[in-house]
């Protein structure tokens, strides 16, 4: 069988993408430092892939094995051995792998020779081919090892929540997720032939999608976390049925939407129909995401080109007035200690949005209800463009 191995048997490595090649007909190897996982996965070798929505489907992927991260020799030959591989650790992980994924591909090229690898690389990460291949590269003696290597950026759409146990769940390995299957990549980055698959979708230049992904899919899901925070809700699916909460992430949105429309040249229409996907998307009540894992590590989705700060650039760049963009930026800095905030994310560096995030700041100490915000924000909105129209 072809050698897939998967770096993190986590939600989306387990869930999505090792389930994903399984059943393309590969074995899969995952390495995790999750010891109890590992030795599930190597005592079972199959686990469920429970989709739920409106109905509820499960599927038994088989063909898998796992070693643990910690043990050098056995991920030195996975590596080795792989076909094809992929991360999904954390965007804060992968440069801590990337010494012994060095060693990893040096190992493959002693024992095997000078085999080609790709690596799709499934973080949500803005320019995580370019990180962590100079991560790798710190540990590169050989400049031609650059060319044996294929950085592959990827978008995951899918929405996983973390795998503990679970009411639907059939055994300990099982994950739970929506039914959403599809993968693009980054087509310029590939260096094997691995599979024409429907699913697999290569697309260059990648970076649109980088960005739709980052920009609408993962700021509206984060502004709607914040707000669902806002209003005291557990459940992601409970603040995006909330129609109040439901009008501010989609005029969110509409922002970063009517951006990537002027820097890509896409249809404002297409991508409108992204974002009514997901409002629906988001409302999956049976997928039992919460708030507290899609607002989870504050510092780092507040970064410059990170979701929020990110598409409020890339509206300026556009001239597109991030007036809602401004706000949720706002609501983030509300939950944290804002002056340690406001350096990591440089909104220092423009002054008038610095100026609406100060004037919101000091709205939202007011404590105001939903209903009320929409009306300060409509007002703003007609201050700052209704007057130039
Ligand atoms: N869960 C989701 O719906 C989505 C997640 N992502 C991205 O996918 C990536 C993974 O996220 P999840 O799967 O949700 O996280 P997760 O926490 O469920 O999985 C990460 C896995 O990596 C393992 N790990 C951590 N350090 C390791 C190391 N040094 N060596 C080997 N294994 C190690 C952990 O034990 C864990 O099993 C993140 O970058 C996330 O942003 C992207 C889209 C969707
Ligand atoms: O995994 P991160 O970067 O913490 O962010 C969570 C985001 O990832 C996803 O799980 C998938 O993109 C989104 O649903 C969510 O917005």
């Amino acid at each position: 069988m072809k050698q897939f191995v998967m770096y993190g048997a986590g939600s989306i490595g387990r869930g999505f993408i090792g389930a994903l090649f399984s059943k393309l007909g590969y074995e899969v190897t995952f390495i995790d430092v999750n010891e109890e996982v590992v030795r599930l996965l190597n005592t079972y070798h199959q686990y469920d892939q429970v989709i739920v929505g409106e109905q509820t489907q499960t599927i038994t992927i088989q063909h898998v094995k796992a070693v643990d991260g910690k043990d050098e020799q056995a991920v030195c030959e996975a590596i080795a051995s792989a076909d094809l591989m992929a991360t999904a650790l954390g965007a804060n992980i992968l440069p801590k792998v990337a010494p012994l994924v060095a060693k990893g591909l040096k190992y493959r090229w002693e024992t095997r020779g000078n085999v080609p690898l790709d690596i799709l690389i499934c973080e949500n990460l803005n320019d995580a081919d370019r990180i962590f291949h100079d991560a790798v590269a710190q540990y590169m003696e050989d400049p031609k090892w650059d060319t044996l290597v294929g950085f592959v950026e990827t978008s995951i759409g899918k929405m996983v929540p973390p795998a503990n146990n679970f009411e639907e769940a059939t055994s300990p390995l099982a994950v739970r997720q929506e039914a959403y299957e599809f993968l693009p990549v980054n087509k310029a980055a590939i260096k094997t032939k691995w599979t024409d698959a429907s699913q697999i979708i290569p697309y260059a230049p990648f970076q649109y999608f980088v960005e739709r992904k980052l920009f609408v899919h993962n700021m509206a899901h984060f502004t709607t976390a914040l707000l669902g925070m806002y209003e005291g809700f557990t459940y992601i699916s409970e603040a995006a049925s909330d129609i109040s909460i439901q009008w501010i992430v989609k005029n969110c949105m509409a922002e970063s939407a009517m951006a990537l429309a002027g820097a890509y040249g896409v249809s404002y229409a297409k991508l409108q129909d992204h974002m009514n996907d997901l409002l629906y998307r988001f409302q999956n009540v049976a997928l039992k995401d919460t708030v507290a894992r899609v607002a989870r590590d504050l510092m780092r989705k507040i970064k410059p080109k990170d979701r929020l700060v990110g598409a409020m650039r890339l509206c300026l760049e556009n001239e597109i007035q991030p007036v809602y963009l401004c706000f949720a930026i706002s609501l983030a800095l509300s939950y944290v200690d804002q002056d340690v905030l406001e350096e990591v994310c440089e909104i220092h560096q423009d002054e008038k949005v610095y100026e609406w995030i100060q004037g919101d700041l000091a709205w939202l100490k007011k404590k105001p209800s939903l209903t009320q915000t929409i009306t300060y924000l409509e007002k703003q909105e007609h201050e700052i463009i209704g007057s130039v129209i």
